[in-house]
């Protein structure tokens, strides 16, 4: 991999941590601020509950203005450091308070507006004209009138102030008719980033919170150093990784291309069997690389980088090259015997390639009559190059080739496509095989798919039969032909012909035996 492919890949993964971690950061802070704003409210409904609760132990039986209930609001006082004043309200007056005994002062518009209305707590900012301070009131039902806590706002935002600051969000407080507690626009009216609002479920009042864009990138810039360690050791890893993908990618091609020198891909043959009489139709040609290191390798390792880099060609040819030789030891017992063989439809879209393959064909008359060339259906067909496709297999139907589509059901391959590429042989993908005994779903599509190739006028092959049970069902749907674990496993040459040979041999000798009893001479 060049130096300049390493910088790219760094600069990029260096781009795609800074975006992650940003993201990162963000859904940390929404939750910080979600969790910060409850916990604001429940600290003030705290306060709010133990002011209420010290309220509620006074004496009700007496008068709530009793020289005993007037000193545990002065103890109540006393022992807070944000309530500056109880006073005790009935009748729109104030009746007595922690100081004062029976007042009787009128209260002001403000507070009899609020109160005329309600019939339970009630929380508002206001300046208090009796003390001439500002306050938040806190007003308590009780008796047949009201209890009045005033608590000192200044040292109540300074608590807000200091907690919200600590939790690195804004926070305004406001009771529900819309009356600010604790304001905070000066600080959130720019540049919000995310704000949240959360109602006490107990009090009538609500908090509103958030972050500015300031305070994102405060909470940024405090764990940026942990974050860009991580980026950084993430961005040598990826890069160290796609490094060593490309090196283990450059030494395999290599590799291939040293298996092909020395004719290292070998063809594993697994026969095609017919449906209803078991009779070996021919094989499909699968290829194995004999490796002088790591023994026989299956496809799936080497396929792909052979078809990327277009070493699959010379794989190609290598195969039918020695698939002739072997073919003619076959038509030894089985003349009529074809070999099927996987190509891709690049290699037929490949004029020159076409060629090649016409070429070889020609050189080895075995070939000719005898070969199947298969293709999946998951190769996407561009309509462009449909023409070019359609061509190549006919200039190779002139040499006796014949066409399979392999994986027949999975892929795009429309009806029209299908009409016009007219193959001889569709190949059911497994899929539809395996589950289309238990599974009625599968097992309609299943015969849809059989109708559908009958009707385009193809022979069609079951992929991957691995049970009696699939091989009757298979049968059954009119499928002629089948191909799988059920019937045997793809084999070496060798292995392969040796089977042919026994299978021929005792069918024989059952057709003599069959003949005897019938009289027939041999
Ligand atoms: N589970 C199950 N599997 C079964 C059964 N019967 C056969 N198979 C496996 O299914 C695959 C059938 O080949 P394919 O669909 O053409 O799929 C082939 C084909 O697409 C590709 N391939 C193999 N040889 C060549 C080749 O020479 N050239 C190219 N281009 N591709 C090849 O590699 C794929 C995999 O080949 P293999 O590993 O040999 O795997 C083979 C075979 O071993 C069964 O009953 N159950």
């Amino acid at each position: 991999m060049k130096h300049s492919h390493t910088a790219k890949i760094l600069l990029f993964t260096l781009i795609l941590g800074l975006i992650i971690d940003i993201a990162w950061v963000k859904q940390v802070a929404n939750k910080n601020t979600d969790n910060s704003i409850s916990y604001l409210v429940e600290s003030i409904e705290f306060t709010l509950e133990q002011v209420e609760a010290q309220l509620t132990q006074l004496d009700h039986h007496s008068l709530p203005c009793s020289t005993e209930n007037r000193q545990k609001l002065e103890d109540i006082i006393f022992n807070s450091s944000v309530i500056q004043e109880i006073t005790y309200i009935e009748n729109d007056r104030f009746i007595c308070s922690d100081r004062d005994h029976n007042n009787q002062q009128a209260i002001d518009n403000k507070h009899l507006k609020l109160t005329d209305n309600s019939s339970d707590y009630i929380i508002y900012r206001a300046t208090s004209e009796r003390r001439n301070v500002e306050g938040i009131f806190f007003m308590v039902p009780a008796n047949n009138g009201w209890y009045q806590v005033l608590f000192n706002a200044r040292y109540m935002d300074f608590w807000i102030d200091e907690l919200a600051d600590h939790h690195q969000v804004f926070a305004c407080f406001k009771s529900n008719n819309d009356n600010a507690l604790y304001n905070c626009e000066n600080k959130s009216s720019k540049h919000i980033v995310y704000s949240a609002s959360k109602q006490s479920a107990k009090y009538p009042f609500h908090a509103v919170g958030g972050y500015t864009n300031q305070i994102f990138f405060k909470i940024w810039f405090k764990q940026l150093p942990y974050a860009a360690l991580i980026i950084i050791s993430l961005s040598c890893i990826v890069t160290l990784t796609v490094h060593a993908y490309f090196n283990w990618r450059h030494s395999l091609l290599n590799d291939i291309q040293r298996g092909i020198e020395r004719k290292e891909f070998i063809a594993y043959y697994q026969p095609i069997v017919d449906a209803n009489t078991n009779h070996w139709h021919g094989a499909e040609l699968l290829v194995r690389w004999n490796h002088p290191k790591s023994g026989i390798i299956t496809p799936a390792e080497f396929i792909p980088a052979a078809e990327q880099s277009g070493q699959i060609n010379q794989i190609t040819l290598q195969l039918l090259e020695r698939a002739a030789y072997e073919k003619s030891t076959i038509n030894e017992l089985a003349p009529n015997s074809y070999i099927s063989v996987n190509v891709t439809a690049s290699m037929i879209t490949n004029t020159d390639y076409v060629e090649s393959l016409i070429g070889l064909i020609k050189q080895y008359p075995v070939l000719q009559n005898n070969v199947v060339l298969e293709f999946t259906e998951r190769e996407t067909f561009a309509t462009a190059e449909l023409g070019l496709l359609l061509s190549g297999m006919e200039r190779l139907r002139e040499v006796g080739v014949r066409w399979a589509l392999d994986d027949f059901g999975t892929g795009y391959a429309g009806l029209s496509t299908l009409q016009t590429l007219s193959f001889d042989i569709l190949k059911i993908d497994r899929t539809f095989v395996a589950s289309s005994v238990t599974d009625a779903i599968t097992h309609s599509i299943l015969g849809n798919i059989a109708e559908m190739g009958l009707e385009l006028n193809c022979t069609l092959v079951a992929e991957g039969v691995e049970t009696a049970e699939e091989a009757e069902h298979v049968a059954q749907l009119g499928i002629q032909r089948c191909q799988g674990f059920y019937y045997a496993q793809p084999m070496p040459y060798t292995d392969y012909f040796a089977a042919l040979k026994k299978r021929i041999k005792t069918s024989n000798t059952h057709l003599s035996e069959l003949n005897e009893n019938l009289g027939i001479p041999l």
